[in-house]
Parts: structure tokens; C-alpha cells; sequence
């Protein structure tokens, strides 16, 4: 059968030629699954578009699936006569058609926009290079400053940006240099479909020489820093969420002064089932936010939220179509970068001044209480069963 495909061009299926590498629109991404239920023929044809904007060949089963979804979606279930025996490419795109037996064709559409939005969202992170005029080059992230706009893309797509503790590093190095450098506003934000899957769950898993408890007690001053860096951030800190956020990249959006969401995000904290406890100021900005009871919700009992939610809620600014998110958003954002630098600088430190020496006390109590939670048994034995098993929380 694999030789059947060698004959089959690439792009052929659905009638469209490749695009050349010029054409690729980075970081472009549709909708979810959610997003794409009763996808429109706006919808439709956009992910033709984006087809075309496609760098790897997806390969035939993949081909044959899209080529199938396209004909379904254009002309409903395949009533044409099979093709002959030796007619290898007409009869494999033939046999994928009709496959699809009675799928309607609004169904079809759906499936094909929701398949090529996860090509395109795969593709994402292998054209997300660190841009030119970049001051500085780090290993995890992509760290860039242009149109007043420094912007920090945390970038280990391929491990749903997990952070790593060199990426706390770097991301406290990035902070710092963000806060002292010539822009007006900073920006986080993900590569690939994820916002962040949170912290590295392999960072407790390689114990140094002085046993977990040093473990333990180095894990807890870098994560004091870490937030220490967000609590201390001296100008306008804008959260861009392209996708998903877990853990402790969703407690910490409350150091956030605005958090801009695709419609595709959901938020969640999964500390109950990993034996830990909240961090990120979380335990005091969340209840303050959103009140006691939906804070329990989401620290306690991981509530999923989705970007509507977290919206309600008061932890998401705003939420945009996942289609437009990107346009959407870095118009707007160039836009606020075009204010008065010291003026945005000044008043963020008075919105956010009186909180501060709270705030810091917050973080040291989440911290050592979070110390201890990582020397438990419930704890060793939480992580070691998502490696064991891959349970997703
Ligand atoms: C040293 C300082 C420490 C400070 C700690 C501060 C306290 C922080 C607390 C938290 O952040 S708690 C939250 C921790 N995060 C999680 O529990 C998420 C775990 N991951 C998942 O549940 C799932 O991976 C997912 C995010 C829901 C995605 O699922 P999906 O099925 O879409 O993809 P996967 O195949 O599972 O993932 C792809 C790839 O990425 C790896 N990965 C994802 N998340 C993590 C993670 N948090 N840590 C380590 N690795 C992660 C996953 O294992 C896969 O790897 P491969 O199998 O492809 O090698």
C-alpha cells in the first residue's frame, strides 16, 4: 500500500496548491473541538486557507481523511461508482469517501475544520523562532521586543510549556529585563496549542545529593523568586492565552493587570490531586476576585473552568474568537503600547502598590506550606503515578 502513496501528490486531494514557506502564517491558530461545533462555511473555508498555509505534508492517512471530510463536507456521502482495482489513488481516496457512509455534510464540515485547525496548531511551534532584533536569546523561551511591546513566549510546545526550573530561571531573568528595558507593556504567552501545562512535573523527580528535603527547600526559593518577579513587575503585564493554562500558570494571573483569552483556553489547578497546595498569591487573590466559594471550586476541588467562566469570574479580561484571537489581540495591544510609558508605569504602581508587602507575605506562607506538601506521601506518590500511568489531571 505504501507504494500506492508515492503516487499520490501531497495537496492534491482537495484541490489545492502547497503554499510556499513564505506564505506560512505563524502561530495561527482556529477552533477546538467546542469552538468548531457547528462550524459555518466562514469556518470551512478559512481552514481551507489555512490548508494551504501548511509547511510538513501530513501524510496519506491523514490526506485521504481530509480529501474524504472535504468531498462530504462539499458534496454529501460518495454515490459515485468505485473506481477499478488497479486504479490504486482514485480507488484509496475513493474507499475514504465513502467511509464516511451517511456523516452529514454540517458534520463533515465540523470534522474538517477541526482537523485542520490541529494541523495547524501542530505546526505552530516549528515556525515560532526567536524573532530578529531580540536582545537576548534564553533555551526556553522566545523573548522578543518590538512596537514598544516586549513579548515572552514560553516555548516547549512539544511538553505543553511545562516549566522546566531552568524556564524559571529564565522566565525570572526574562521578568527582569522586561521591567528595566524600553517598553511600554509586557506580554506572556505560549507556543503551540497550550498556554502552559504548568510546573514540570519532572522537577521532583531527579533528587540531588542532600535528599528530598533540599529538593524541597531549593524547589521553594525558586518558586518564591518566581513569584516574587511577578508581584514586583513595575509596568503593565499582559497574559495572552492561546490555549489551555494549568496549575501554577493559572494561579499567578491574578499578578496579571490584564488576561486576554482565546476561546479554546481552560483554566484548572490540579493541587488536591497531586497532594500540593496553591501558590501564585492564589490563595488570597482568587477568594478576593471571585469569592470564597468558586475560589474552593478551582483550588480545592480543580474545577475546569472555561474561558467564558474564568471570564465571569473576573480572572479572564476578555475572551476572543479563537479564529481572530491573535489579530484581535496584538491590534489592541499595539495600540495600549502607544500610551505614555511612565504614566502606564506610575499608575499600575498605584493600583497595585498597596498590596504589595501582602502580597509578599501571601507568597512566603504558600510557599512553606507548599514545602512541606512536597515531602509528603501523597504528594511522591501523585507524581510518580501521572509518569506511571500518564493519568491526565
Ligand atoms: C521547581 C519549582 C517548583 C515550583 C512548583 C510550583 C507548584 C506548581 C504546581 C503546578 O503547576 S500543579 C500542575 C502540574 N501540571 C499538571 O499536573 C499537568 C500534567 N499534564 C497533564 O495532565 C497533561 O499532560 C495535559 C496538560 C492535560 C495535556 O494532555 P495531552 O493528552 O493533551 O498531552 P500529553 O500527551 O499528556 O502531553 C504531551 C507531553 O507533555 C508532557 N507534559 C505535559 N504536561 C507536563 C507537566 N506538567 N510536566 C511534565 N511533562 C508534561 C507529557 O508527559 C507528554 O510528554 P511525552 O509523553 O510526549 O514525552
Amino acid at each position: 500500500m505504501a507504494a500506492v502513496f508515492k503516487f499520490l501528490s501531497p495537496w492534491r486531494f482537495y484541490g489545492l496548491a502547497r503554499a510556499s514557506k513564505a506564505s506560512f502564517i505563524p502561530c495561527v491558530q482556529l477552533h477546538s473541538t467546542n469552538a468548531v461545533m457547528g462550524a459555518t462555511v466562514e469556518d470551512f473555508n478559512r481552514a481551507k486557507e489555512q490548508l494551504s498555509t501548511l509547511k510538513e505534508d501530513p501524510g496519506n492517512e491523514v490526506k485521504l481523511k481530509i480529501y474524504a471530510l472535504f468531498k462530504q463536507a462539499t458534496q454529501g456521502p460518495c454515490n459515485t461508482s468505485k473506481p477499478g482495482m488497479l486504479d490504486f489513488v482514485n480507488k484509496a481516496k475513493w474507499d475514504a469517501w465513502k467511509s464516511l457512509g451517511s456523516v452529514s455534510q454540517e458534520e463533515a464540515r465540523q470534522k474538517y475544520v477541526e482537523l485542520i485547525t490541529s494541523l495547524v496548531a501542530t505546526e505552530a511551534p516549528a515556525v515560532a523562532t526567536q524573532p530578529a532584533g531580540s536582545a537576548k536569546v534564553f533555551q526556553t523561551l522566545l523573548v522578543s521586543t518590538e512596537d514598544n511591546i516586549t513579548a515572552i513566549r514560553l516555548n516547549r510546545p512539544e511538553k505543553k510549556n511545562a516549566i522546566t526550573v531552568e524556564m524559571y530561571n529564565e522566565l525570572i531573568e526574562a521578568l527582569d529585563l522586561a521591567g528595566k528595558d524600553d517598553s511600554v507593556i509586557t506580554v506572556m504567552t505560549g507556543s503551540g496549542d497550550y498556554y502552559c501545562s504548568g510546573n514540570d512535573l519532572n522537577n521532583f523527580t531527579n533528587t540531588p545529593a542532600g535528599g528530598v528535603e533540599a529538593l524541597a527547600k531549593k524547589s521553594g526559593e525558586l518558586l518564591r523568586g518566581y513569584v516574587k518577579a511577578y508581584i514586583d513587575f513595575p509596568k503593565p503585564l499582559i497574559a495572552v492565552i492561546n490555549g489551555p493554562a494549568v496549575g501554577v500558570s493559572v494561579t499567578l494571573l491574578g499578578l496579571f493587570d490584564v488576561v486576554y483569552a482565546t476561546e479554546r483556553a481552560t483554566f484548572h489547578t490540579p493541587f488536591s490531586q497531586l497532594g500540593q497546595s496553591p501558590e501564585g498569591c492564589s490563595s488570597y487573590l482568587f477568594p478576593k476576585m471571585m469569592g470564597a466559594a468558586k475560589a474552593s471550586e478551582m483550588l480545592l476541588f480543580n474545577k475546569k473552568l472555561t474561558a467564558a467562566q474564568a471570564c465571569e469570574l473576573g480572572l479572564v479580561t476578555e475572551v476572543f474568537p479563537d479564529n481572530t484571537f491573535q489579530t484581535e489581540v496584538w491590534t489592541r495591544l499595539k495600540a495600549y503600547a502607544k500610551l505614555p510609558r511612565n504614566s502606564l508605569a506610575l499608575s499600575k504602581q498605584v493600583i497595585r502598590g498597596v498590596e504589595k508587602e501582602k502580597l509578599h507575605a501571601v507568597n512566603d506562607a504558600e510557599v512553606e506550606r507548599l514545602v512541606e506538601r512536597w515531602l509528603s506521601d501523597e504528594c511522591m506518590q501523585a507524581i510518580m503515578s501521572f509518569f506511571q500511568s500518564k493519568s491526565k489531571l
